[in-house]
């Protein structure tokens, strides 16, 4: 792919679209998968960097995983709770879900296990999880004691036990905590510390592992009870990824059009779908169908948004804002910060490139519509940034996505996906 693209502007898009599986739901599968006893078939997964780097990280230590591409078909041999190799280097490059659920479940195994990323990830914070499994009986560390990747676990495994795990900063600790629980030589009790970020999540969790055999009791995710125990391999469909369909319901929004996202329902294992209810705050139509769900465009209002339960929606609803009839604000999105990129100030940098007025907040941001103007949108890297801010150029000519490829990390076709909804051809 080219380092730029530029967004050439839309007519009202009409259409549906079918968006590749959950980065989500297929790097918990996997882990799932893995330490389960028996094969399982992972159908719709997603084939994308953060996928990847869970699978070879998964091989390295020592797990069958086949993988068919074209058919979008995973198979996995799961080892029965035992990992196979005992001694393990690890690269993640910036997926969070993978180092976080990596770290916990090397740590149910005996070895030696190191687990790397790139630069950014070793800006990414990961000591809460390191402090809780130590209270679990592990020794691990930061390698440069800063409280980020990369991390050296050394284990004979889980003992168990009551521990607690902060909630405020990343719920995958939590997640990858409670996938790796059941290993443990007895049962886990997990108290969160702290207010829990994104908690859909966490349920997500907990719905995956109880499909593969394993009950949670999690209450209102304040303390959470596992039980020893074991997966039991499966065939298990993944759904579509809501956060990449947030962008085409967006696209609806933002051209006035109208598009359906298959595969998704108002009852899916994916927080995200509630994006559509923001949408409709601000007066867009929405119709939940049985396997899809339906975004209707119209005259938009600015709102006022707790985004915390959904925030890689965040940049999403950014781009809409700037369509809205008066401002939006989103809070309770502090937790932005840690993410690909930091989500809130540099989201403000590139919104006020395109010409809006951006006030920052410690957990948020205020956009106001203003005159929109052509821009070069850094992305930092971050594939929410090159997809979501993308879709201002559907209205506004001269909008230029830099790196582009950056949305490879759970999107590789992205571009040519919204082209072809959009029908017009990018630059
Ligand atoms: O558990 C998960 O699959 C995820 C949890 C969220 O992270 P935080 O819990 O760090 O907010 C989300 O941003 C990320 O894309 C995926
Ligand atoms: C935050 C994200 O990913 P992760 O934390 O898994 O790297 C994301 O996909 O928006």
């Amino acid at each position: 792919m080219t380092s730029r693209i530029e967004i050439a502007p839309s007519p009202p898009i009409l259409g549906s679209i079918l968006p590749p599986g959950s980065k989500s739901l297929t790097n918990r599968a996997l882990v799932i998968a893995a330490l389960a006893q028996g094969k399982s078939s992972l159908t719709g997964a997603l084939e994308s960097e953060d996928t990847h780097v869970m699978i070879d990280s998964l091989r390295r230590l020592g797990i069958d995983v086949q993988h068919d591409r074209r058919a979008k078909v995973i198979d996995v041999t799961g080892c029965d709770g035992v990992i196979p190799s005992s001694d393990a280097d690890l690269f993640v490059a910036n997926s969070g879900t993978t180092i976080r659920f990596l770290t916990a479940m090397v740590a149910a195994g005996k070895g030696r296990y190191r687990l790397d990323g790139v630069q950014r990830m070793r800006e990414r914070p990961i000591r809460d999880l390191l402090e809780t499994l130590s209270a679990l009986g592990v020794t691990c560390r930061s390698e440069a004691e800063n409280g980020c990747p990369p991390v050296v676990v050394e284990t004979s495994g889980l003992v168990g036990g009551v521990a607690q795990i902060a909630g405020d900063i990343s719920s995958q600790y939590l997640s990858g905590l409670l996938m790796a629980a059941p290993y443990a030589a007895q049962g886990v009790s997990l108290e969160v510390v702290g207010e829990l970020v994104s908690k859909p999540y966490v349920h997500m969790t907990t719905a995956v592992m109880r499909d593969f055999g394993v009950n949670v009791d999690a209450g209102d995710l304040t303390k959470l009870v596992i039980p020893h125990g074991k997966y039991v391999g499966r065939q298990y469909a993944i759904e579509p990824d809501a956060s990449a369909a947030s962008y085409f319901w967006a696209a609806a929004a933002i051209t006035g059009g109208s598009v359906t996202v298959e595969g998704l329902s108002r009852d899916a294992l994916q927080g995200d779908v509630a994006f559509c209810e923001c949408l409709e705050q601000m007066g867009c139509q929405v119709e939940y169908g049985p396997n899809s769900i339906k975004v209707v465009g119209s005259r938009m209002r600015g709102i006022c948004v707790d985004m915390n339960a959904i925030s890689d929606t965040v940049q999403t609803l950014a781009a809409v804002a700037l369509f809205a009839d008066g401002p939006t604000t989103v809070t309770g999105v502090a937790h932005n910060r840690h993410k690909e990129t930091d989500r809130i100030g540099d989201l403000a940098c590139e919104l006020r490139k395109l010409g809006a007025v951006v006030e920052e907040l410690e957990d948020g941001l205020t956009i106001v519509p203003s005159r929109l103007q052509p821009a070069e949108i850094e992305t930092y890297n971050d594939h929410r940034m090159a997809m979501s801010l993308a879709l201002v150029g559907l209205r506004q000519p001269g909008v230029v996505i830099l790196n582009p490829a950056c949305t490879g990390k759970t999107y590789p076709n992205y571009f040519e996906d919204l082209s072809r909804l959009a029908g017009v051809e990018f630059q």
